[in-house]
């Protein structure tokens, strides 16, 4: 018969899966995004919690997190490289059981929105990820061209505010006049015709609207994405109706002091989830709705 004294503990690690850290460099008015994904695991000798529920020598996932954050205030990012080499030598310097670690980081590279052929100064988009689209649908004659883009990721690291919303007693949201913005742009627009350039419209479409995302100084997520589908519609008579759906990505300014330490809008926990989710329509006065063609193509936009 297997008794507990013929169990033993075999290999185990832990530690924070999955923390999501943008830092803002923001000395000057040109700011610089760093963007990472962290993931720590300490090695050593864990048989006591594991076994017992002696948590002496746990160094809490919680605490490893916080090191995260409060490393990229105290010592910056730099290369991944560098900041996963800090952060291994605090942990493996500071607690006599830990006798190893593994680190590991993905790191996103962001390109910065091009305004009159120029990087902005805090308007970034994300590498990767977008994907062009489009949908043809041809029924009792006529042919409807809707063309967009999914998963185009743009992030302002100022020039954005959110306040004067209702409160009740289940706000706690704080009025805010410097946030960043962050969303994963879907857009669709609805051609008028079929005589067309494509490509031509799709690149000016998709750049004048990273554009206004960059330039237009937001007072909500709504307001950039309404003026993002105003601008196309000014822009292009061709297009007959703008749809946007953008997850607000949240980004939370981490609250260092219980560490000693300031952070004057530099580092920032990534939310993936919840996150809020603005949609809307952006249409000419007067045009012809066409729910059917939205039907054909998936979900809202
Ligand atoms: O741009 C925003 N729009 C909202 O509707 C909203 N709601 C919220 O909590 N934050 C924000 N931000």
């Amino acid at each position: 018969m297997t008794t507990a004294a013929d169990i033993v503990l075999g290999a185990n690690q832990y530690g924070k899966g999955e923390v999501r850290l943008v830092r803002v460099t923001r000395d000057t008015a040109t700011h610089e995004i760093e963007d990472l994904n962290v993931t720590t695991q300490l090695l050593g000798d864990f048989t006591d919690c594991h076994a017992t529920g002696d948590n002496s020598k746990v160094v809490a996932t919680d605490t490893q997190k916080n090191t995260v954050y409060a490393f990229a205030r105290e010592h910056g990012v730099g290369t991944p490289e560098n900041f996963l080499l800090t952060l291994s030598e605090h942990f493996n310097g500071s607690f006599e059981w830990v006798t190893g670690s593994v680190l590991s980081a993905e790191s996103y590279a962001w390109d910065r929105i091009a305004v009159d052929g120029v990087g902005h100064d805090h308007a970034f988009a994300r590498k990767g990820g977008e994907v062009r689209r489009t949908t043809v649908i041809t029924e009792g004659g006529e042919t409807v061209v809707v063309s967009g883009f999914t998963d185009a990721t743009v992030l302002k690291s100022t020039g954005s505010e959110f306040h004067g919303f209702p409160r009740d007693r289940y706000t706690t949201l704080g009025e805010t006049t410097d946030r960043i913005l962050a969303t994963s742009v879907t857009a669709w627009w609805r051609y008028a015709g079929t005589d067309v350039d494509f490509d031509k419209t799709y690149d000016a479409v998709r750049q004048l609207m990273l554009e206004t995302f960059a330039t237009q100084h937001s007072l909500s997520l709504q307001q950039t994405i309404y003026a993002m589908g105003s601008a196309v519609l000014e822009a292009f008579e061709d297009i007959v109706e703008v749809r946007l759906s953008c997850p607000n990505k949240h980004h939370f300014l981490v609250d260092l002091e219980p560490f000693g330490l300031d952070n004057p809008g530099e580092v920032f926990f990534a939310a993936d989830r919840p996150y809020g989710l603005i949609q809307a329509t952006v249409e000419r006065s007067g045009g012809t709705r066409r729910p059917d063609v939205w039907a054909a193509v998936a979900g809202f936009c």
